[in-house]
């Protein structure tokens, strides 16, 4: 029999032919519904299309590609600017997006949403890969008693615990300080100083930190750039840009994309993605991220297996792994089942600081210090008499302080260094008086180096909200609402739950920082380069003038 008559008769079988329908039938479906879904219903159905907003774009990328090529959250902000107070934005595949500036909107939806708003599944994809799977991924009840389980035994401020222990802190700082001394040189030191790349170093003190708080592991980066767990987070830090980010989303987006991204699959291939033009990043990504994960698995094993972690003992061991070790015994001894499950304490989740979180935040507050040297000096007379009384103030002398307070929380306002986070609506229902479909996506416009709400809302901070002032912060405007006026941490059942240890570690920083250095912009003109992904991170390391403060060399 020829090929061609072969071919003919196998395609006559009623088999063949079933399949030929069906697959014929499956693709006009999904067309058709593509067709419905990027097209036609966000013309003429959605209860949003009257909404203004930028043009809708194309049907596959809606406006994805104008966020791509621009700078982070800087279309986000235009638009905001030009149709604002609600804002609609097509993202992939026919994703309609809002961003709501009221404030009124925003906190329906951040403070009672658990449920009704969580986090979109892209969001929680790109989270459980980078920081682990564990609250930033699970949602509704699952959340809830995780989250429950958690904050008492290791995020308050009690007796022992990584939020309190400042003493923690210090061995990575005093390395800190030693290593810029050494830098600036004794003769240079008292007059023009030298100029630091003080990201770049506010981000290895940090790591230690972390390492030290998160995990009980002196990862030394300070001093040891080639370190693994060093190698690693820079590899991963290299890549956080807007740009990489959005890519990441894209791929997860993808049909398919959600669950590759959960698989060994794709942790197992991520050296043959290095090979992939336009995928390479994505497999640094991942070889980085498989290297974390190694260090993070045995140290939880070591900690699993170390008998000195005992239930009652709340002293010896103070770091966040430890107190989730013996939080997961206590679950399992008393045979309620373990909340807090074995993969948060596995992975790095939970500790974010434990994943890829650079920080932008203690370079920031420096950048603004420098430049508005009144409050820098009135920091330092401040800071001065603690510091050389004990070079190790504890947790409540920190907490006094009230400058120091001040530069803080204004830091954190003007400039917070967590880029906008998202939430998805999981039902129909009425925002502010707007029918918000099932499935639209939101942008919490917290970001607000330039979006005029929240942070730097007129209506809470005054005329001069855009302006770093600390002393705001002593007689704070009647208007604001301390838990909805900055939505740095954001608030409601998602907000961060470490906050607290965060501003006791930046405080406990900048305390040592200020009673040894002076910091000046690095030349006349100088501007901050904040670019975005996760966190904020400036694009030229932030150069900073460093003077050791005299009697300090
Ligand atoms: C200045 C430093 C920090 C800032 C500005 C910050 C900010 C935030 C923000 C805005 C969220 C909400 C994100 C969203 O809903 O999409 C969040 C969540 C979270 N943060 Fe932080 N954070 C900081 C440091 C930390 C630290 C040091 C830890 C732990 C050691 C931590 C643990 C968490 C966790 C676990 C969540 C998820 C909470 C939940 O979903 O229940 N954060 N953080």
């Amino acid at each position: 029999m020829s090929p061609t008559a072969f071919l003919t008769e196998s395609l006559l079988q009623p088999r063949c032919l079933a399949w030929i329908v069906g697959g014929g039938y499956a693709i006009d479906i999904t067309l058709y519904k593509f067709f419905y879904r990027a097209v036609l219903y966000p013309r003429f159905f959605s209860p949003l299309r009257n909404v203004p907003g930028p043009p809708l774009g194309n049907p596959f990328f809606g406006q994805f590609l104008t966020i791509l090529r621009n700078k982070t959250c800087i279309p986000q902000r235009d638009w905001a600017n030009k149709y604002g107070p609600v804002v609609r934005q097509m993202g992939l595949f026919g994703e309609e997006r809002l961003i709501l500036l009221s404030p009124e909107a925003l906190q329906q939806f951040v403070v009672t949403g658990r449920l009704e708003y969580p986090r979109p599944q892209f969001i929680r994809d790109v989270m459980g890969m980078i920081v682990g799977y564990g609250l930033f991924t699970v949602t509704g009840d699952e959340h809830k008693q995780l989250r429950k389980s958690i904050t008492p035994r290791v995020f308050d401020s009690k007796p022992h615990g990584p939020c309190v222990e400042t003493d923690m802190y210090y061995e990575p700082i005093e390395g800190l300080i030693d290593i810029m001394k050494t830098k600036l040189g004794a003769d240079s030191a008292q007059e023009t100083g030298k100029i630091l790349p003080v990201y770049e170093w506010m981000c290895k003190v940090t790591l230690d930190i972390i390492c030290e708080t998160a995990f009980g592991y002196k990862s030394d980066c300070l001093h040891n750039p080639s370190a693994e767990l060093a190698v690693a987070f820079e590899s991963i830090a290299g890549l956080q840009t807007g740009l990489n980010l959005a890519k990441l989303i894209f791929v997860i987006s993808l049909p398919g994309g959600s669950r590759l991204s959960r698989s060994d699959f794709l942790f197992r291939h991520r050296l043959l993605l290095r090979r992939i033009p336009g995928l390479r990043n994505l497999g640094t990504l991942l070889d980085g991220l498989h290297r974390i994960r190694n260090i993070s698995r045995d140290l939880l094993r070591a900690k699993t297996a170390d008998l000195s972690i005992s239930l009652n003992d709340m002293t010896t061991k103070k770091d966040i792994m430890s107190l989730l070790v013996k939080a997961r015994q206590a679950d399992l001894d008393t045979g309620g089942g373990s909340d807090v499950r074995q993969s948060n304490v596995g992975s790095n989740a939970d500790v974010p600081g434990g994943g890829p979180r650079d920080d932008g935040d203690r370079a920031v507050t420096l950048w603004l210090l420098a430049n508005d040297p009144e409050s820098q000096r009135r920091l330092r007379e401040e800071v001065t008499p603690i510091y050389e009384a004990n070079p190790h103030p504890d947790y409540r002398t920190i907490k006094s302080l009230t400058w120091l307070d001040c530069v803080i929380n204004e830091s954190l306002r003007v400039l917070p260094p967590v880029s906008d986070p998202v939430r998805v609506a999981a039902k129909t229902g009425y925002i502010d008086g707007l029918l918000v479909p099932k499935g639209t996506v939101f942008n919490i416009p917290a970001r607000s180096a330039s979006i005029p709400v929240i942070n730097q809302r007129k209506e809470f901070w005054g005329d001069d909200s855009e302006e770093f002032h600390p002393a705001r912060w002593l007689d704070l405007p009647k208007a604001c609402n301390p838990t909805f006026s900055t939505y740095t941490f954001l608030s409601g059942p998602h907000g961060c739950i470490g906050k607290t240890m965060a501003v006791s570690e930046m405080k406990a920083v900048l305390l040592v920082l200020i009673a040894n250095f002076e910091f000046a912009p690095a030349y006349k003109g100088q501007i901050a380069h904040p670019a975005a992904a996760l966190t904020m991170k400036p694009e030229d390391n932030m150069p900073l003038r460093v003077t050791c403060v005299a009697g300090k060399a």
